[in-house]
């Protein structure tokens, strides 16, 4: 399929990214009206000399090694975007905040953006509107504006935000949803306290998540429950609910209290192992009665009741016989009754994040073309 030309700009190349650029290769033979213009991360960046024959996505990981060009701020990089003659999309698959709080800029600008970032969604709620009335809408004078597409920022690549709005958009009466929204903590759990055998210890298996891509690049952010508590706030936005931020309902953080004020992610893996029995507790606790703990959350849409935390599971539920980072999400509405709609499979991982990020782009490049 071809069309008219589609800046692509990318910014940040760790995990999810350099899977991301891969993928883009790829999606490149299908359409090759897609021209990747820059590549930037925090230390570094990559520009195409000439806009209009772009960036080898062949020997791109290569190139951006050898640049000597310096990071490009946001700033710099919509000012690119704006002076190119077709249409742009900004892929931002970093967590930076400030390149979340320019959507609304880029999408004023006509420029569409896809991100498995969740800062920007789940942020204060001022954020999220301003994205929502930036964003493209079938409506006279909106016919300028940028595409916003953000799969990956709930449950990686599962259809769990495209599954939702369809829900929504067809009129569906969304009742509650609950699950484990976590990669890292499903991970975490599924190994730590297995429905079967002997489990290995807690600071021994948060290594391993951080070295296999599952954690956020701090893995704090996933030990003290905000990342799952943007992913309900995103979810519950969807379903029409105004939630402030993730400090509006309750969140349970696995930080122990005495490595709440360590400087640096370095500093707190090197002393988590000193706290591996208060979470050894805990698991036998939960054997004692039969059952296994896993950490969950849940919207209840009528209460507006949004919650983070543990809780212990019998062996024989779903939840407690997850595998891996499998996230599960289950969608209780009106029309699906007592039996509810449930999408599960890998919710962390650099490969399949990215298939939720190039799966979004193909959605905007099939808009815009
Ligand atoms: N990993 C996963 O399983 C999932 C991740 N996500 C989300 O995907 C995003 C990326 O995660 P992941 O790839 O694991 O993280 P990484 O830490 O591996 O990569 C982050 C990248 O962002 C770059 N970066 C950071 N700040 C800036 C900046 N200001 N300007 C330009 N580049 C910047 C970093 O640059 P440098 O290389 O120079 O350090 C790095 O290349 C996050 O928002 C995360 O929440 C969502 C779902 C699942
Ligand atoms: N750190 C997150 C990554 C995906 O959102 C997780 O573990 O789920
Ligand atoms: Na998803």
């Amino acid at each position: 399929m071809t069309g008219d030309l589609i800046y692509v700009a990318v910014i940040g190349a760790g995990g999810v990214g350099s899977h991301s650029l891969n993928q883009l290769n790829l999606l490149s033979k299908s359409y090759p009206n897609i021209i990747l213009v820059l590549i930037s991360r925090a230390t570094k960046s990559l520009r195409a000399l000439d806009p209009q024959k772009g960036l080898s996505l062949e020997s791109w990981e290569k190139d951006l090694d050898a640049s000597t060009s310096p990071a490009l701020s946001i700033e710099q990089t919509i000012q690119i975007l704006t002076l190119l003659p077709g249409s742009c999309v900004l892929v931002d698959n970093t967590s930076n905040q400030d390149v979340a709080n320019a959507y609304p800029e880029c999408l004023r600008r006509g420029i569409s953006v896809v991100t498995p970032n969740k800062k920007a969604f789940s942020g204060h709620i001022s954020l999220w509107k301003q994205i929502q009335e930036a964003a493209y809408k079938a409506q006279p004078g909106h016919d300028t504006k940028g595409l916003v597409y953000h799969e990956s920022s709930v449950g990686a690549g599962l259809p769990i935000i495209s599954t939702l709005k369809d829900l929504v958009d067809t009129g569906d009466k969304v009742l509650k949803i609950e699950g484990v929204f976590s990669g890292t903590m499903s991970f975490l759990f599924n190994n730590f306290a297995p429905v079967d055998g002997e489990g290995g210890k807690w600071s021994a298996e948060v290594k391993k998540a951080k070295e296999a891509g599952f954690t956020e690049p701090d893995p704090r952010d996933d030990l003290n429950g905000v990342d799952v508590a943007r992913k309900l706030v995103i979810l519950a936005r969807i379903c029409g609910l105004d939630i402030e931020s993730t400090d509006s309902f309750p969140v349970q953080s696995l930080i122990p209290t005495e490595l709440e004020r360590v400087k640096s992610g370095e500093e707190f893996m090197e002393k988590l192992p000193q706290f591996d029995s208060s979470m050894e507790e805990l698991r036998n606790e939960a054997v004692k009665e039969g059952k296994v703990v896993r950490f969950v959350g849940s919207i209840d849409v009528g209460k507006k009741a949004l919650k983070v935390g543990l809780e212990k599971f019998g062996r024989s539920h779903p939840i407690a016989g997850l595998k891996g980072s499998d996230n599960i999400v289950s969608f209780y509405t009106e029309r699906y009754g007592s039996n509810p709609l449930v999408v599960q499979g890998a919710g962390a991982g650099g490969a399949v994040t990215a298939m939720g990020v190039t799966a979004d782009l193909i959605k905007v490049i099939q808009r815009l073309s």
